[in-house]
């Protein structure tokens, strides 16, 4: 049963650069990849996605895989990762979730007091839910040629449980939040419901062929130390743990990113809860974060979005300071936080030509 789902006869990797900086291993020069690569600024992506349904299009493997190719035709980037969306898993769990254009994801019927709960499935086939995920990895390997890795990706427990209780994006987040002070045991009982699954799914996604796996807890950002310790660490750890565990006893190693957006001040403890690379937003200083994770992970990230406002010239300065920040080593470029779709393509094209050219030349030097 098991191994009808374990990777077989995909072509072979060609640019393994992302897959050993995020183990830790010696690189040339210093991968880079885009969150939100695949989107709205690409014209291949408006010109497809037009008139449809968000997600339908997910649910299209052929789509997903589309999508994710796209950017891989413009940019030398050393990574891709897979279209679809972080919420296909409150999705899975019994809730609708609808793509307002102009206002973004939003829940008709969001959970609104601690009975909801009863709403949600109790025992989720992740298998069969999430089918059409695996499905879009699979043919994605085959599609890709083994050009570079396939990214697979969750939101994390807090994350989607803020979605799933505010209904849609929020400036305050007072309704999800209020349900940590006013409710805490059934926060936790949500948060594990949710880990739960998010442990399936990720399995699912190795099992299908993702190389590489991103965690966005994209809202942490929201909660104070004492409740991110309390609220998001944990079922970070307890994810990437149980991942592990599960991935070893079949002896493949898969390497895990963790994106806790804005939460610098859990990057200690981020970088000692299994994950093999911290994901960065632009608030922290790279030597900082280098010396709050003590060498122990990679670290990815982490440019402003907004520097690919700049002038060409500027982007390929701003990235050779960060370089310089972070070294060459144990290090891939990203950005803080995901492309928005005014952005232009030329600037991304120009953030990878620096990222590639800078790295090699100190690699060189030393
Ligand atoms: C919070 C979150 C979501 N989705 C995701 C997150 C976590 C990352 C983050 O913090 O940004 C994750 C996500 N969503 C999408 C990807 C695809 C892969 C990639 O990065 O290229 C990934 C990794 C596609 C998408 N997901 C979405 C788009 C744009 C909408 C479209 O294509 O029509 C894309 C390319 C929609 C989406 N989906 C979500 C939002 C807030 C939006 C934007 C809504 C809007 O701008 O109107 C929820």
């Amino acid at each position: 049963e098991k191994c009808l789902h374990l990777p077989k006869d995909f072509p072979q990797l060609k640019n393994d650069t992302f897959l050993r900086a995020a183990r830790g291993e010696q690189t040339q020069h210093v991968p880079v990849w885009c969150m939100r690569q695949a989107g709205r600024y690409l014209p291949e992506f408006r010109e497809f996605r037009a008139g449809k349904d968000f997600f339908d299009t997910c649910r299209s493997p052929e789509a997903c895989c589309e999508l994710t190719l796209q950017p891989l035709r413009r940019f030398d980037f050393d990574a891709s990762i897979i279209f679809s969306d972080i919420l296909v898993v409150p999705q899975a769990m019994g809730m609708e979730v609808q793509m307002v254009p102009g206002k973004g994801p939003t829940f008709p019927d969001p959970l609104k007091d601690p009975e909801d709960l009863q709403r949600l499935k109790t025992k989720v086939d992740v298998q069969k839910e999430l089918d059409y995920v695996f499905k879009a990895i699979t043919l994605t390997r085959h599609k890709i040629e083994g050009k570079v890795p396939l990214i697979g990706f969750t939101g994390a427990p807090w994350t989607l449980m803020s979605y799933m209780i505010e209904g849609s994006g929020s400036k305050t987040f007072s309704k999800v939040k209020s349900w940590l002070y006013r409710y805490p045991e059934v926060s936790h009982m949500l948060l594990k419901r949710l880990t739960d699954v998010i442990v399936d799914y990720l399995l699912g996604q190795v099992a299908a062929g993702a190389q590489a796996l991103q965690v966005f807890e994209s809202h942490a950002g929201i909660l104070g130390p004492v409740e991110f310790k309390a609220f998001c660490l944990p079922y970070l750890r307890d994810i990437a743990r149980r991942v592990k565990d599960q991935l070893k006893e079949t002896g493949q190693d898969v390497p895990m990113i963790v994106f806790a957006k804005d939460a610098h001040y859990g990057l200690e403890d981020l970088s000692q809860s299994y994950y093999d690379v911290v994901s960065l937003d632009w608030t922290i200083d790279p030597r900082l974060a280098r010396e709050q994770t003590g060498g122990k992970v990679s670290l990815q990230g982490n440019m402003d979005p907004c520097a690919l406002y700049a002038p060409k010239e500027r982007i390929s300065e701003i990235v050779k300071t960060m370089l310089e920040g972070f070294g060459t080593q144990r290090y891939i470029a990203n950005l803080g936080h995901g492309m928005y779709p005014d952005m232009d393509p030329e600037s991304v094209a120009a953030f990878v030509e620096a990222v590639h050219k800078h790295s090699r030349q100190m690699n060189k030097q030393q």
